[in-house]
């Protein structure tokens, strides 16, 4: 029996191999493989095995994963990957309590990042991606989800688009496109934002025909979108055969939970300040809430998603850094997992659920990424840590040991002694 690469000595191995997305009490659920041995061929998983059994296997390559715990690849569900500058000049005004969306008024915040945005080249744009998406594969991430929002016209955002689909074709990560173009009212817009979306959903056949994004995604709140002008974007993406994502009740709670079930939206996002209401109906639903702690923690706000509620109540979570350059400034995603545990009070179990299988699930992904077994993608990580609980505990450095994407080693920690 021959395998390209052999990972043995796992002291515990998460498959987290379920019939997705997993919801409620099932997300507590979690099977816990020990000594367990990993073959992997052509980039796939050949099979998973109890290491007694086998001795009989030849191997390219040997991994001793020392009895550390061994994962699927972390699946990041929503970042903004893809834009010009940086706004480290906003730290101090948000320190003098100057509200996200009073700065985005002002003509600063997203849409700061819009003008760097246009300003950038194609070339300038994919290097910065792809340093990125290095850095999340640093930090364990093999598949992740990127918005494009900051170009706010047709030009730019599909320049961004293009620079995606290009990062994504250059880099080893996985990559799974959304049009995020409904991500705010441009000032000459400022008096006519439905005229805006007009010109937005105006690229949807564009989109589709270079195969440019799978989703299309909305910021419904107040002072961007109403849930109304929503409404009708999205059912036009729908029509064109796109997933549908929300930015839903990130600051005022406008209803765009409610309006992710109702449109049947692979997710909804954010959901910060999501209703009762809201929470009944997404644990009655399909839709799955990508939950971003890390916008709270980083905004400065004491308001975190009911995400223990919406567990408890029977909906399907995900967690996400948010990735982006105003409200969440981190690649990584072990950080959020802290985060999660800390403040919305998940437990471990319910974390690793959020951050592979389900995660998958919120970007059309389940099939293939967030879980281990035969005839799946060969997307690993061995972690510096003797056991599922450690993760979250160990908080705010990197955990990984060794990450490997599609049967390839893409990082293994450096060691200076
Ligand atoms: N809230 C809207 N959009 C992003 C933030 C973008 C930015 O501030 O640049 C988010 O998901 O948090
Ligand atoms: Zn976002």
């Amino acid at each position: 029996m021959f395998v390209d690469t052999l990972i043995t000595n796992i002291g515990q191995l998460l498959t987290m191999n379920k019939q997705g997305p997993v919801k409620g009490v099932e997300m507590n659920d979690l099977t816990i493989l020990e000594n367990a041995a990993i073959g992997i061929k052509d980039g796939k998983i050949e099979w998973i095995k109890k290491a007694d059994e086998i001795s009989a296997v030849k191997t390219d390559k040997l991994i001793d994963a020392k009895g550390k715990l061994v994962t699927p690849g972390l699946v990041e569900p929503h970042t903004h990957l893809v834009f010009g500058g940086s706004r480290e000049q906003e730290m101090a005004l948000k320190q003098q309590g100057v509200p996200y969306l009073e700065i985005l008024k002002q003509g600063g915040g997203i849409l700061s990042t819009v003008n760097a945005t246009k300003q950038a080249s194609f070339e300038e744009l994919l290097e910065k991606a792809l340093f990125h998406l290095d850095r999340m594969a640093m930090h364990g991430i093999t598949t992740v989800e990127a918005k494009s929002g900051y170009g706010l016209d047709k030009e730019t955002e599909l320049k961004q688009l293009r620079v995606a689909k290009e990062a994504g074709s250059k880099h080893p990560l996985d990559l799974v496109s959304t049009f995020l173009g409904a991500h705010a009212v441009p000032p000459e817009f400022k008096d006519n934002p439905k005229a805006f979306l007009d010109q937005m959903s105006g690229l949807f056949d564009e989109i589709k025909k270079d195969d440019l994004a799978e989703f299309v995604d909305i910021f419904t709140e107040t002072g961007v979108f109403s849930v109304e002008q929503s409404r009708g974007y999205l059912q036009k993406a729908k029509e064109k055969g796109f997933g549908l994502k929300i930015h839903a009740d990130e600051i005022d709670p406008l209803g765009g939970t409610e309006l992710a079930v109702e449109m049947g939206a692979v997710s909804g996002d954010h959901l910060a300040v999501t209703s009762d209401e809201g929470i009944k109906q997404l644990a009655a639903s399909d839709t799955i809430g990508v939950i971003l702690p890390g916008t709270s923690f980083y905004l400065g706000k004491d308001v975190y998603a009911r995400a223990r509620e919406m567990i408890d109540a029977g909906a399907a979570i995900a967690i996400s850094t948010d990735f982006n350059p105003g409200s969440s400034v981190t690649e990584n995603l072990q950080l959020i997992m802290a985060i999660a545990a800390l403040k919305l009070k998940l437990s471990p179990a319910e974390i690793w659920h959020a951050v592979t299988i389900n995660s998958a699930y919120a970007i059309g992904r389940g099939h293939e990424a967030g879980s281990l077994a035969a005839g799946r993608k060969a997307d690993i990580v061995i972690w510096d840590a003797p056991n599922y609980l450690y993760l979250p505990y160990h908080y705010g450095v990197n955990h990984a040991n060794t990450v490997i994407k599609d049967g390839v080693t893409l990082y293994e920690r450096p060691g200076i002694r």
